[in-house]
């Protein structure tokens, strides 16, 4: 409007130059008209000038009219706005509200708001943070809203002033809250030894052990809301909201203990394996998460449960040593399996890992003798340098396998179409001796007795994996007597599987279960002798010395000794194993960790009694192993922050898993 007033103004302004001009140039030619020109040009501008100032006072009456009109709309559009708006000061103090602001915070009753405080209502919502995107959650009469707040500051002396608007989504935010809580969760449960557990108890417990362990699952299902159903005879599926999964887990599935407390007269021990899926967009999809996680739950050694989520794995459990299986079905079918692929392969190369030890050296000998016997080439790719198996490595090499004991890399030429590659003693593509052999080989077979790791080969065709097996040596003993082709081990080759048993029992101290003694047995048969054996383990007199000297280092952390080196010493690998199984029989440890630096980062070997699990400890450092035997690899990393570290793991292990009172 005022443009068009500035318009007018303009063109009087050009109306008024040009009768000035047009008075003065009749003037020039004819001087007898001036004083009519001048009377007509003055009355001319008397009539522009009323009419200016009439069209001028009418516009300025108009806009003052519809300012009121748009202030007034304006005042009762807050007045009235479907949302509810109050103005409230710094302080918080209620200055301004709408009618819908009313009725959301005073109900029926006619008290006034003015002067009262927002936070009586939305409790101590700070509305001066800036707004978060969804707006701040507050909750009013039972009822959610989002709050938006809109800062005004005036300039003025006076206290900012601040708009808040509540938009009611309170079905939009109760509705998808009951979606999450109530989807469904899948949990599969199973009976670790249950074989055993029918085989060993006597007739009588039999039944009321089976109906004790039935009846304590259908009790804990119940108590968290789900439904269950029993599919075979030692195994559940089970439904739960995942409000209940949740409470379920937080009680850290309470139900592992419970079966675990139930007696039977043979002691042998009562566990459950159990699998979560969570978080599923379907609940077909939470079922196969489920069977993931039962199955990793399984391959870390039972008495566990393992919680698939969008994001990984999560684990409970696990305390007890876990539970022999004695039946050998699996390993008829899985010799079999292997005897096919023996036979279909072109040519087999046999893997452990890193810095091999004589648990994955013994296992590869044996097996490099069964498949050369099934008629097919085969080599050994252990890293000449880097191992832990000196004197067996070269009593080996000279009874005739030197031409089969070869570097990694000699081997990437051999790699064929056709070729296998047998991975023993590991089954995790970061600790194998060979990434690049690995990557290379199309068919790959992994035998191991490591407690199951995240991070694991994928793409086996044959996963032989026996968490409850005290090693690798173990499993291949086994198998070789069932392979095809009537393998006979000779002295030498028996020894080597020897040698890894006793490398990863302690001697027959730990983790040796019946199947243990039956496969050294049968190695014995075959002329090998715990006595000769036992000089593969012999050391020279420097690391004796040095491994007294890390000893002699070790602190005491709630339960653990702890010790550690930044020497660099020539097998200290093997130092520091030894050390930390030495260090287990001072009086009142649970468990040892050794630390050394490698000049690449930091290592530690971590052992324990059975009461403590390592493997978790070593886990949360990146490692992994066994209940007993495990260890960890930090790279560029300071020995100091190390020990830090390993203390923090420490310390969340045992919050987690405190230690039974003695
Ligand atoms: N990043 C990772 N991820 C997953 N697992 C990891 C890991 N780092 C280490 N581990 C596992 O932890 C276990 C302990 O390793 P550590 O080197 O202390 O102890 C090894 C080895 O150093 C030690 N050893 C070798 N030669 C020895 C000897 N002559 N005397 C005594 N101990 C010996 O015997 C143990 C054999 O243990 P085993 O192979 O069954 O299992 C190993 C290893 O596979
Ligand atoms: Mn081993």
């Amino acid at each position: 409007m005022r443009k068009r007033l500035a318009l007018l103004s303009t063109i009087f302004g050009s109306m008024f130059l040009l009768c000035v001009a047009v008075t003065g140039v009749a003037a020039m030619v004819d001087p007898r008209t001036l004083a009519v020109s001048v009377s007509v040009f003055l009355v001319g501008m008397l009539i522009i000038f009323v009419q200016y100032h009439y069209i001028t006072a009418g516009t300025s009456r108009y806009l003052h009219q519809l300012g009121e009109e748009v202030h007034a709309l304006q005042t009762e559009a807050s007045i009235g706005h479907p949302l509810a708006l109050t103005v409230v000061s710094d302080t918080g103090e209620i200055v301004w509200y709408n009618r819908k602001a009313e009725q959301l915070l005073d109900g029926s009753s006619t008290l006034q708001l003015y002067g009262r405080m927002i936070s009586d209502f939305i409790g101590n919502t700070d509305f001066r943070q800036p707004t978060p995107e969804k707006g701040f959650g507050v909750r009013i009469g039972g009822r959610q809203y989002s709050m938006y707040a809109n800062e005004y500051d005036s300039g003025s002396e006076t206290e900012k002033l601040f708009a808040l608007y509540f938009v009611d989504d309170h079905d939009l935010k109760h509705y998808t809250d009951l979606y999450f809580k109530t989807r469904p969760a899948v949990m599969r449960i199973m009976v670790d030894n249950y074989d055993e557990l029918v085989q060993n108890a006597r007739e009588s417990d039999k039944t009321q052990v089976l109906s004790e362990i039935d009846y304590q699952i259908t009790q804990f299902v119940e108590k968290y809301g789900g439904v269950v159903s029993q599919v075979e005879k030692d195994r559940y599926n089970a439904v739960f909201e995942d409000k209940f999964m949740q409470q379920i887990i937080q009680n850290r599935l309470d139900i592992l203990d419970t079966i675990r407390k139930i007696e039977i007269s043979d002691r042998v021990p009562c566990t459950l394996s159990i699998g979560i899926g969570r978080e599923a967009p379907s609940i077909s999809e939470a079922d196969e998460m489920a069977r993931q996680a039962l199955e990793m739950a399984q391959g870390r050694g039972g008495d566990q449960a393992a919680v698939r989520t969008k994001n990984g794995y999560d684990f409970y459990g696990g305390l007890s040593k876990g539970v022999e299986k004695r039946t050998k079905v699996k390993t008829r079918i899985v010799a079999q399996a292997l005897s096919e692929l023996i036979a279909s392969s072109k040519n087999v190369i046999l893997m452990g890992h890193r810095f091999a030890d004589m648990d994955c050296f013994g296992a590869a000998v044996a097996l490099h003798k069964a498949v050369t016997q099934m008629g097919k080439p085969a080599w050994i790719a252990i890293d000449p340098d880097r191992n832990m198996v000196d004197l067996l490595y070269r009593r080996v090499a000279e009874n005739g396998y030197r031409e089969y004991l070869k570097a990694p890399s000699e081997l990437m030429d051999v790699v064929e179409e056709g070729t296998l590659l047998i991975v023993v003693d590991t089954h995790s593509k970061t600790i194998i001796e060979s990434r690049e052999l690995y990557e290379k080989c199309r068919s790959v077979a992994v035998i191991d007795h490591h407690r199951k790791l995240v991070e694991y080969i994928d793409n086996a065709t044959i996963f032989y994996h026996e968490p409850y097996a005290s090693s690798a040596c173990e499993m291949v003993t086994e198998l070789v007597q069932y392979l095809s082709g009537n393998i006979r081990l000779t002295r030498l080759e028996a020894e080597a599987l020897l040698a890894g048993i006793m490398l990863d029992t302690k001697n027959f101290v730990s983790k040796a279960g019946v199947r243990t003694f039956e496969a050294a047995a049968y190695l014995r048969r075959l002329g090998a002798e715990t006595s000769d054996v036992r000089k593969y383990f012999n050391t020279s007199l420097s690391d004796y010395q040095q491994r007294i000297k890390l000893m002699a280092s070790a602190e005491l952390y709630h339960g653990c000794a702890v010790a550690s080196t930044n020497q660099m010493i020539e097998d200290i690998n093997v130092v520091a194993a030894q050390a930390a199984d030495e260090l287990l029989n001072i009086n009142g440890v649970a468990a040892s960790f050794v630390m050394y630096e490698t000049g690449r980062g930091v290592n530690f070997s971590a052992r324990s009694m059975g009461e403590m699990n390592v493997q978790i400890i070593m886990e949360s450092l990146g490692g992994g192993g066994h209940l007993t035997m495990a260890g960890a690899q930090l790279s560029d990393c300071t020995l100091e922050s190390a020990r830090q570290r390993l203390f923090e793991a420490i310390d969340d292990y045992l919050s987690k898993n405190p230690r039974p009172a003695k």
